[in-house]
């Protein structure tokens, strides 16, 4: 019987805050979800990428999406982010379609996410990578003026304290190491005011010290009611960070549930590592 280890082989220590325990997810669980994914399908000629899934995330819950390579995580992200429509299906947000919306507008309304490749301006310092996130959400509610200037300064200078990147504000993004690049998608994030968070292999190529250091600043924001997705391959983070794990294969959700109800299902265990039961 194949089961999945503890955590990755690469995987830095447990960081201090843990997750939510498997039962305190249960409450919220119940609750209307901030997002919800229904029969959602996505076609790319003959290759039915995603495949009927039907996925909720609820606030202040972190979900995780694993599964083997080409499974559909990423399709997924972009079905529900606008990069892509949707062959069938609907997601909604709030209870509302955005099924099919602009990327911008999806964005605007509360929906962030960041990339594996993560997206920065890389010639701008990381200080304008902040503000540029956070006009982007609110210029058309702040008209400018010096008053709004030095609130949108304080913000980023606080925003830079939280993700530990003050001492780079004048740095450029492509002279950044790389987990400080990632530490600045995320500082974006913040700046957006997003309130669902989806995350595309945020703990791939971190040293352990970074390792801890995102998952300080994710548990902060979570905490802070932020909701998150994760697409991840890092073990530690399904297990130790997430309430909720949810399982795709060749497009279609096998399961979905506890990180240890997934976890310990040796047929899931088989089909992630791509060996035979
Ligand atoms: N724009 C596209 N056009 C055609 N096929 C695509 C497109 N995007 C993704 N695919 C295919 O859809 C399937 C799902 O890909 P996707 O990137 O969503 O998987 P994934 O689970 O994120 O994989 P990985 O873990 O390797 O990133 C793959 O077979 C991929 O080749």
């Amino acid at each position: 019987m194949t089961a999945f280890p503890a955590s990755a082989p690469a995987a830095a220590a447990t960081p201090q805050a843990g997750p939510a325990a498997d039962g305190d997810a249960a409450p919220q669980a119940a609750r209307a979800p901030l997002l919800a994914v229904r029969q959602l399908g996505k076609r790319f000629g003959g290759l039915q990428a995603v495949s009927d899934v039907t996925l909720e995330l609820h606030a202040g819950i972190v979900t995780t999406l694993i599964g083997p390579n080409g499974a559909g995580k990423t399709t997924l992200f972009n079905l529900i982010t606008g990069h892509l429509t949707p062959t069938s299906g609907d997601v909604l947000y709030e209870g509302k379609s955005i099924a099919g919306q602009s990327p911008w507008r999806i964005a605007r309304s509360g929906v962030g996410r960041t990339f594996q490749d993560l997206r920065l301006f890389s010639r701008m310092s990381v200080e304008e990578n902040v503000l540029t996130a956070m006009e982007h959400s609110a210029w058309l509610w702040q008209p400018g003026g010096r008053a709004a200037r030095r609130t949108r300064a304080e913000r980023v200078a606080q925003i830079l304290e939280m993700t530990h990147l003050s001492a780079l504000a004048d740095a450029r993004a492509i002279d950044l190491a790389y987990a400080e690049r990632k530490f600045l998608s995320i500082a974006r994030l913040i700046a957006s005011d997003a309130r669902i968070w989806l995350l595309d292999e945020p703990a791939s190529g971190l040293d352990p010290r970074s390792y801890d250091r995102f998952v300080g600043l994710l548990r902060s924001q979570v905490a802070q009611g932020v909701t998150v997705c994760i697409i991840e391959h890092n073990l530690d983070v399904v297990s130790n960070v997430s309430d909720r794990v949810a399982f795709l294969d060749q497009g279609r959700l096998l399961a979905e549930g506890t990180p240890r109800e997934v976890l310990d299902d040796p047929r899931l265990a088989s089909i992630y590592f791509g060996e035979t039961a």
